[in-house]
């Protein structure tokens, strides 16, 4: 009963800004509310009765088949739905509690789905927590007494109501005491004798969690029972049991069998919410450099909406000035919303912000369980001033007085969701919201995408360009030096590390300083090959390579998909020529880790990546360690570019650069600039300066010249040139079709005709079709049509049903726009 596709085929269905704002709500006879009740969210249509003055936001009670439930009106229409009678459509019962959202927020999430082409449910399940109104209660509360005499219903209503303590009753108990309450409740409302309202739940469901506790030591116990009693024991007795399940490398079983032994006990134990996250001192605001006042007095003149460019090198106190951007908005009771790359890396971010902000801080992401965000979410309702840190659906919280919206590492492409739909970009719907709020939006980044460089240079007054060009207190920039990796070979160092990066290594113990290494992608290129006759190992299901994992020194290799999980043994023998020379090739973080175990066994090193770091917390358990000097090196992916900020960092070692140079996509070059850039900036942060080493098969590419010359701007310069000249963004403007399905043929034949139907048009050129980078992922092939807009504005797509028509039941078809991953 659920209707999608009734938002998609709505006449005139334009966007929300003019929704409820500007024209008056009488005009608007009907209403789309977005039903919450017994798991089932959706969006429906009701007729607004004419003394209801119903605007966009407003929490309302409808009809429901058989109950009155809770609903959210999302949009107000002035014409009905042509597929619905009138008569089929039923009327708003009441409204429950006035501007619950501000119309403001309804506005925003209209034009994603307008401009991403996707319906406005599908933008309701990002933005919005599961169950956010069922957990809620309507009530009814007494507020003046009557003048005219009143029905016999209201009268009941009234006086049960003025009995209680409270003066207030739950709907759903007034509704048992008072025969005909419904009708007396809207007497007593129409002559503002009551008021209903909207309680969120009081008290949230405790959140449980198994703890182990150590009964005895005693008895008949095998070697390795007691041993586990002995890692309990040490650890006081009592500890969670995924902690101690991960320490003792033991199962669930093992230990349910030492608790029928009379052992120990597993029970489930309340923890507090805030609970996991550790204690962190308070700090006041530091004295800023000159570099970052001029910047904060920038941000502070901004009047309404302006987006501004903090384009400060890495080290140069980017967080400094959010902080104190931040501090003036909390005071005038606004609040700021402050979007990162990813949660998990940033642990020490979070920590500097509640260090200064305290408990006005909460942390919002999508790793967090559905109980977690919504509790989350009433804390953001409830109207306080506060700081929203979160990951890139963040953008959605619902705070109600937005002062200041701030998007750290701007360039990051983990910002844009490739999918489900909408595949939004955080920064495009934090430039619509901070217009819609009048409120600044500070861009902060060492190495600024192209399209954010592009518009904080135009000449007009919303966009500004602010530079934060030296590190703190002078620090130096670090020394990078470029390894050329054929002259080692040439040389006979067949090692992964050059004879430079070995001596920097040796050198590390005896300064004891530390260093990190940085591998470009996790197990890419650790794929299994037969040196005999070339035969890769490939996945069953994905026209990939599997990757080589080696979890220990003495473990069982497994080849891995990266793409659909399946795992499987190494064959000993060449499936294919059965030839015995089947080996690994390439430079994952796990083949550093057993080289520099072999060639260092001196310096101890934590490995850091998605598979070492897929338990909540395991981010910041890591960097604790490493930052508390437990080892020499840190050595991992992607995710040590982003916002580490450690001090006693001296040395960067980079594997290989080449994964990085040679993707096959327009925005390589900047990605690789941007990574290479960012990882070389974790270096010589503190008192000691820093050095790179940046090792690659290919020392002649611009990118690396440009990386170790650390300017920006000339490579920026000669990239825009030729984005101009091909008119890709940030001039022109992209939109993706993503074809699939698990027929070859057929998905082929529907991506030829979507192709000719789109390329009907003149307005853009239609690359493709053509098969997807990886053909076939998890057993569904791929296929892609791109398009290329001259200019960024007015971009009309062909209408999308016709398209997905033209596909068939079996193909699906999905659309990207302003792609970020063309893969
Ligand atoms: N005014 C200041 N005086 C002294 N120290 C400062 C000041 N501002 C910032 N710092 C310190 O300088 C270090 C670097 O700052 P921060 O991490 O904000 O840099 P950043 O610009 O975000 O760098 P990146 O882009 O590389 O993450 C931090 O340890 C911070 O505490
Ligand atoms: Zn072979
Ligand atoms: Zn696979």
């Amino acid at each position: 009963m659920s209707d999608f596709s009734l938002i998609n085929s709505l006449p005139g269905a334009g966007l929300g800004t003019d929704g409820a704002i500007d024209r008056s709500a009488m005009d608007r006879q009907w209403v789309e509310v977005l039903v919450d009740c017994s798991g089932t969210q959706g969006l429906y249509t009701y007729a607004l009765p004419p003394d209801l003055a119903v605007r966009v936001g407003d929490i309302l009670s409808v009809p429901f088949g058989t109950q009155q439930v809770g609903a959210i009106a999302v949009r107000l229409l002035d014409t009905r739905p042509t597929e619905l009678a009138a008569d089929q459509i039923r009327s708003v019962d009441a409204i429950v509690s006035a501007g619950f959202f501000p119309a403001s927020y309804w506005a925003l999430l209209n034009q994603v789905a307008q401009y991403y082409h996707t319906s406005l449910m599908q933008v309701v399940k990002v933005a919005l927590p599961p169950g956010l109104l069922a957990r809620s209660q309507r009530r009814i509360r007494f507020l003046n007494d009557e003048k005219t005499p009143l029905t016999a219903a209201a009268r009941h209503i009234l006086e049960l109501l003025k009995a209680s303590k409270t003066k207030d009753y739950s709907w759903q108990f007034v509704q048992r005491q008072v025969q005909g309450a419904h009708r007396g409740l809207q007497e007593l409302l129409k002559q503002n004798l009551v008021e209903s309202y909207l309680e969120p739940p009081a008290t949230m469901r405790p959140k449980l969690r198994q703890a182990v506790t150590l009964i005895s030591t005693e008895g008949q116990l095998s070697e390795r029972y007691r041993e586990i009693l002995e890692v309990l024991k040490r650890q006081g007795g009592e500890m969670w049991m995924t902690d101690l399940l991960q320490l003792c490398r033991t199962t669930t079983p093992t230990l349910r069998k030492l608790e029928q032994q009379g052992c120990l006990i597993l029970q489930p134990r309340e923890i507090l919410r805030a609970e996991g996250l550790p204690e962190v001192g308070e700090e006041g605001a530091k004295s800023l450099t000159a570099d970052q006042a001029a910047a904060l007095q920038q941000v502070q003149q901004a009047t309404g909406f302006t987006q501004i460019l903090l384009h400060g090198v890495t080290g140069s106190g980017k967080t400094e000035v959010y902080l104190q951007a931040i501090a003036p908005i909390l005071q005038q009771g606004r609040s700021a919303l402050v979007l990162v790359p990813e949660i998990g890396l940033t642990p020490q971010l979070t920590d500097r912000f509640r260090a200064r902000f305290g408990d006005q801080v909460c942390v919002y992401h999508s790793a967090l369980s559905d109980g977690e965000r919504f509790d989350t979410w009433r804390q953001m309702l409830s109207g306080s001033p506060q700081v929203a840190i979160g990951t890139r659906s963040a953008i959605f919280a619902p705070l109600p007085s937005l002062g200041l919206i701030i998007l750290d590492e701007e360039h990051d492409s983990s910002f844009k969701q490739d999918q489900p739909a909408p595949c939004y970009h955080a920064r495009t719907v934090a430039q619509w919201r901070a217009t819609l709020e009048a409120c600044p939006l500070i861009l902060g980044s060492a190495t600024p995408s192209l399209e954010s460089w592009v518009t904080s240079h135009q000449e007009v007054a919303q966009s500004q360009y602010v530079s934060l060009p030296k590190r703190i207190l002078n620090r130096p920039m670090p020394k990078i030096e470029v390894v050329d990796m054929r002259q080692e070979l040439r040389d006979r160092n067949g090692s992964i590390f050059s004879r430079s990066l070995q001596t920097a290594l040796h050198h590390l113990k005896e300064t004891e300083q530390q260093g990190l290494l940085f591998i470009h992608r996790r197990g890419h290129s650790t794929f299994v090959s037969c040196r005999s006759c070339g035969y890769v190992m490939e996945c069953p299901n994905c026209d990939v390579s599997l990757s080589f994992h080696h979890t220990h020194e003495n473990a069982k290799p497994r080849l891995r998909c990266h793409y659909c999980n399946h795992v499987q043994n190494q064959p000993p023998h060449c499936p294919s020529c059965g030839s015995p020379y089947f080996k690994q090739f390439g430079s994952g973080t796990q083949r550093v880790m057993q080289e520099l175990e072999r060639q260092f066994p001196d310096l101890t090193a934590i490995r850091f990546d998605s598979d070492t770091t897929r338990a909540k917390g395991s981010h910041r358990a890591l960097l604790t360690q490493f930052s508390d000097r437990k080892a020499d090196l840190l050595v991992g992916t992607q995710m040590l570019t982003k916002g580490i900020d450690l001090p006693q960092v001296t040395l960067v070692g980079v594997i290989s650069a080449d994964g990085l140079l040679n993707l096959a996509d327009f925005r390589a070059s900047e990605r690789a600039f941007q990574t290479l850039v960012q990882v070389a900036g974790r270096a010589g942060r503190g008192e000691e300066p820093g050095r790179v080493i940046l090792q690659t098969y290919s020392p002649d590419h611009p990118v690396i010249g440009a990386v170790q010359r650390q300017q920006y701007e000339p490579f920026v310069a000669a990239e825009l040139k030729q984005r101009q000249e091909l008119q890709y963004p940030p001039y022109g403007q992209l939109v993706l079709f993503r074809i699939s399905g698990g027929n070859a043929v057929a998905v082929q034949k529907a991506a030829e005709r979507v192709a000719v139907e789109l390329s009907k048009s003149t307005q853009y050129a239609v690359l493709g079709p053509a098969p997807a980078t990886i053909l076939r992922v998890a057993q569904r092939y791929r296929w892609q049509i791109l398009l290329k807009f001259p200019s960024h504005d007015g971009s009309k797509v062909p209408n999308l049903a016709d398209l997905r028509s033209l596909c068939g039941s079996t193909v699906s078809l999905t659309i990207d726009v302003d792609p970020m991953n063309l893969m």
